[in-house]
């Protein structure tokens, strides 16, 4: 018996499809006693020939199968109801742990893993919920009841029967351990090979040009020979699983068979007794051979566990970016009221592993009129200063205020050295950050951001492929450019944004981006010094200080 807290607590987040799922099949399971009872006194009856008895057992036994069939439809009703629920709850708790922002240019998880965890692991917790939890409660409420019905009839049966019982369910706990271990392992290997065919079908242009294709296909026949040895494992500890129930049950009904036949006083009422304990016996073990079936349905969704909890799927408060955000502004330009000023005062920063401080006490305002660029040398850290700017990472000392409080993820937009689009039209792509932007707003915010040609070409009903891979890195650049324009957030961050680009769209996109910097705060990290204009406010960060360059020094 495996027993998932956090899947159970699911479950029961649910209590009305809960409650109902677990008394239909409650229910339904408690049907087989009197079935049982009543096929024993049709026996009875066959053996004295005693019609009427054969008559009213036999009503008896298709009376509990109308009961059981209806009781069936409800629990599928309930069942359906239960996973649906579970699963969607899950699955958006995980989901927005998933869309929590990282770091901007490191994370540690990879994407294959997330969605095998997402779709298959998900759909695992269905599974346990509604068929495997439903089952461990039938052992526990019905096993002992029958067992009760039949020491009414042969207590030394009744007797065997536990035995069986206990050893049945306590068995496969010898070696829970070895179960755990083998089921973490056939999850990791699933998800290692999900992970890695889903980087090669993304890399599949430059796996192609550089000739590594039959490497990249060992490299999955690995993963694959992997996850089948791993599978094969887990199987192996099934079947000793099995072994051992499968024993247990029978060796109880033999023993529990062979004390009633022992027993048998003759003809009379211990016909009766005799064809009550052969069928009694059989019948207490049916939860247990249940439970062992939908052990195997619900075993990936447990294996999934751990994947599921990192993902904070079973986390009761959401994380704060899946948190309702506020609306963005309504036009392309920033709302009203003061410009936005990011005050950085003796900002601090350390790597937990690093013995020395990337920066090393900042101070400086930077305020919306002029660009901001940030420049300096490979490492200096200005990647980390834009995460401490998102609150991706906070400040080892010092603080980062923005009016007074600290910067939010909301009031800030990013357009990434590498921007990606999504499938859908360009339409979608420009206003992910403001749904309610209307076609003017769109085309004003394409004309800010140089963005105006590619929208006479296309329109905006255009349909962009995933990841943005039919539009050209300077057209994603630019697009990426609106799209943050028409977000309405008063500062804007961008990272290395004309690195993709030739000297005239790099000059586009850095007037695109003055442009905006007149109402918003526009800090801009860059290496390339040749798109930089006199007007540009440039600081150096070296040495973990930011420094303002004279405007002479900045060619
Ligand atoms: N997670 C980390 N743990 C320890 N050190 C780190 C970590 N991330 C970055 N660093 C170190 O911090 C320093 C600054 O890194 P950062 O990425 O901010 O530099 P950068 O100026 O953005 O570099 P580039 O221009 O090459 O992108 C580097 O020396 C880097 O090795």
């Amino acid at each position: 018996m495996a027993i998932a807290p956090e899947l159970w607590r699911a479950a029961f987040a649910h209590r009305r499809y809960a409650l109902t799922l677990l008394l239909a099949h409650l229910a339904g399971a408690a049907t087989h006693v009197p079935a049982a009872l009543a096929l024993a006194a049709t026996l009875t009856g066959v053996a004295h020939r005693d019609t009427s008895l054969v008559a009213a057992g036999a009503v008896g036994v298709v009376a509990a199968a109308v009961v059981r069939l209806a009781l069936s439809a409800a629990e599928s009703r309930a069942a359906t109801r239960l996973g649906t629920a579970v699963t969607v709850d899950v699955r958006d708790r995980a989901l927005a742990s998933t869309l929590t922002a990282n770091r901007l240019h490191d994370t540690g998880t990879r994407d294959g893993q997330t969605l095998s965890a997402l779709t298959d692991g998900v759909d695992g917790t269905d599974v346990y919920v509604t068929r495997y939890v439903p089952a461990v409660v039938t052992v526990v409420v019905i096993c002992p009841a029958v067992v009760l019905a039949l020491a009414l009839v042969s207590p030394a049966a009744a007797a065997a029967v536990t035995v069986g019982l206990i050893a049945a369910v306590l068995g496969p706990v010898a070696w829970k351990r070895s179960t755990r271990r083998r089921g973490s392992a056939h999850w990791d290997s699933y998800e290692a090979l999900a992970a890695d065919v889903l980087e090669s079908l993304r890399g599949m242009k430059t796996v192609r040009v550089l000739g590594a294709v039959p490497a990249v296909r060992a490299r999955l026949r690995a993963r694959s020979d992997a996850l089948h040895r791993a599978t094969v494992s887990v199987m192996r500890t099934s079947l000793a699983d099995t072994a051992v129930t499968d024993l247990a049950i029978q060796g109880g009904i033999a023993v529990a068979i062979g004390l009633a036949v022992a027993g048998y006083t003759g003809p009379g009422a211990g016909t009766f007794a005799l064809y009550a304990v052969l069928l009694l016996a059989s019948e207490s073990f049916r939860p247990v051979r249940d439970l062992a079936r939908q052990w195997h349905a619900g075993y990936l969704g447990l294996s999934a566990l751990p994947a599921l909890r990192a993902l904070h799927a079973f986390d009761s408060s959401p994380p704060p970016a899946a948190q309702d955000a506020p609306a963005p502004a309504t036009t392309a330009s920033v709302a009203g009221g003061d410009p936005p000023v990011l005050a950085l005062e003796s900002v601090r920063y350390r790597y937990p592993a690093s013995d020395h401080d990337v920066l090393a006490g900042i101070d400086a305002m930077l305020s919306p009129g002029a660009l901001v660029v940030v420049t300096g040398e490979s490492g200096a850290g200005k990647s980390t200063l834009f995460d401490l700017f998102l609150g991706h990472l906070s400040p080892s000392s010092g603080r980062i205020t923005m009016r007074g409080r600290t910067p939010g993820p909301t009031d800030i937009a990013v357009i990434s050295q590498r921007p990606v689009l999504f499938a859908g039209t360009i339409r979608d792509n420009l206003t992910v950050g403001n749904p309610r932007a209307g076609d003017a707003e769109i085309r004003s915010a394409c004309a800010a951001a140089g963005a105006a040609g590619i929208l006479a070409e296309w329109g905006l009903q255009a349909p962009v492929s995933e990841a943005g891979t039919s539009l050209s890195g300077g057209q994603r650049q630019r697009l990426a450019v609106a799209r943050a324009l028409l977000s309405g957030r008063p500062v804007l961050l961008a990272d290395e944004p004309t690195s993709a680009l030739d000297e005239h769209n790099a000059a586009q996109v850095m007037d695109a981006l003055r442009d905006a910097a007149t109402d918003r705060l526009v800090v801009v990290v860059t290496h390339r010094l040749d798109v930089l204009s006199p007007l540009d406010r440039v600081f150096l960060l070296r040495g973990g200080t930011l420094s303002l360059r004279e405007p002479a020094a900045q060619r």
